[in-house]
């Protein structure tokens, strides 16, 4: 009886009728999935789609533009065009927010329409990740100070991973919920209800390649684990690192994790590597709601007031008892430096 299962959009209905929404959201995520669809169909087609290579162009980070970014991005744009359901848009890939003329939504939204670029023609992970906000009253969404809201604002936030199977997980503030795209019917269907992330963990995920940027924290904290059993962590510890932030946090979901980007000595000019808007708030919230921790190191990654729109930030998320240890490593560090001056 395979029909028995609840699908997204079923899953949208009730928990309209359960808060009582008006059907705005259950628009706003139709949108999203109609998007996400389209580019798992993109995404899996591989070398047969011819998108395997770069554009040719630059993103306002100064990155090389995949040709996959592109048109992830273009089919999140022409969706917004057609929906009409959106006041404006911020994408990793374009410099301004974007304006869908003649829209009168009520709802930002801000994505990075394909997350893990480098992976792109190796196979591997990939994903799409992204926040909703509301359009404060009276404001223009032209202006980009109208995105430059804390995380804590956040409607929803989800991410969309292009892998094995593809899969988005969401959250609107009542807890995070996993649901499986089922090819046969194009439908997303609810896999994982309820999703949550254990408070301990002996795995951790950073990009080892940049240890001699690493500040004292993290270093402290890497070392330990790598010590394992013998060391004064008393556990053995394994890593992972899949160069996709939505593939890190959805490991981290099904069972358990830390990963971490912090800001470090090479990238520090630049504010760290991973987006606040689109990349480390959506994480966040989603982490949070499932009751693990999200830091930027010195501060809760939700209550960073953002001050430009392509804004980085450093990221250590994941099970809840890690990230607390973590917190306190960056407190302890800067104790002793503010001792020592
Ligand atoms: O190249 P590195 O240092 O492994 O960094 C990988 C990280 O950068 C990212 O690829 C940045 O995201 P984009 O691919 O969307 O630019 C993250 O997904 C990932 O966690
Ligand atoms: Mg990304
Ligand atoms: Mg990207």
């Amino acid at each position: 009886m395979t029909y028995r299962r609840i699908t997204l959009p079923l899953f949208l209905v009730q928990e309209q009728r359960r808060l009582g929404g008006s059907g705005v959201f259950t628009a706003l995520m139709t949108d999203i999935c109609t998007t996400c669809k389209t580019i798992s169909n993109e995404v899996n087609r591989g070398a047969m789609a011819g998108t395997m290579g770069y554009a040719g162009s630059r993103n306002v980070q100064g990155e090389e533009q995949k040709e996959l970014d592109v048109l992830a991005n273009d089919i999140f744009l022409y969706m917004i065009d057609q929906s009409g359901n959106w006041a404006g848009v911020a994408s990793e890939e374009l410099e301004d927010a974007y304006i869908s003329r003649g829209s009168d939504g009520r709802y930002l939204l801000l994505f990075d329409p394909l997350d893990g670029s480098s992976n792109i023609g190796v196979n591997t992970a990939v994903g799409s990740i992204f926040s909703i906000l509301r359009l404060p009253d009276g404001t223009d969404p032209s202006d980009e100070r109208v995105y430059l809201q804390p995380g804590v604002r956040q409607v929803a936030a989800g991410y969309t991973i292009y892998g094995s199977s593809t899969m988005m997980v969401l959250t609107s503030g009542n807890g995070v919920n996993g649901f499986t795209l089922d090819h046969n019917i194009g439908v997303f269907v609810l896999t994982h209800p309820d999703m949550r992330i254990a408070e301990d963990t002996a795995e951790y995920a950073i990009n080892a390649s940049r240890e001699r940027h690493w500040p004292a924290p993290i270093r402290r904290y890497v070392k330990e684990c790598v010590a394992g059993a013998e060391g004064p962590r008393g556990k053995n510890f394994n890593t992972r690192w899949n160069a996709a932030m939505a593939a890190e946090v959805h490991r981290i979901l099904m069972r358990g994790g830390v990963f971490m980007y912090p800001v470090d000595s090479e990238n520090a000019p630049r504010g760290g590597h991973l987006r606040l808007l689109y990349e480390a708030n959506p994480m966040a919230f989603i982490i949070e709601q499932a009751g693990g921790l999200a830091i930027s190191g010195r501060e809760r990654i939700l209550d960073i007031m953002p001050e430009r729109l392509h804004q980085r930030t450093g990221v250590i998320l994941g099970s809840k008892n890690e990230v607390e240890r973590i917190g306190r490593y960056y407190a302890e560090a800067e104790r002793e430096e503010t001792s020592a001056a």
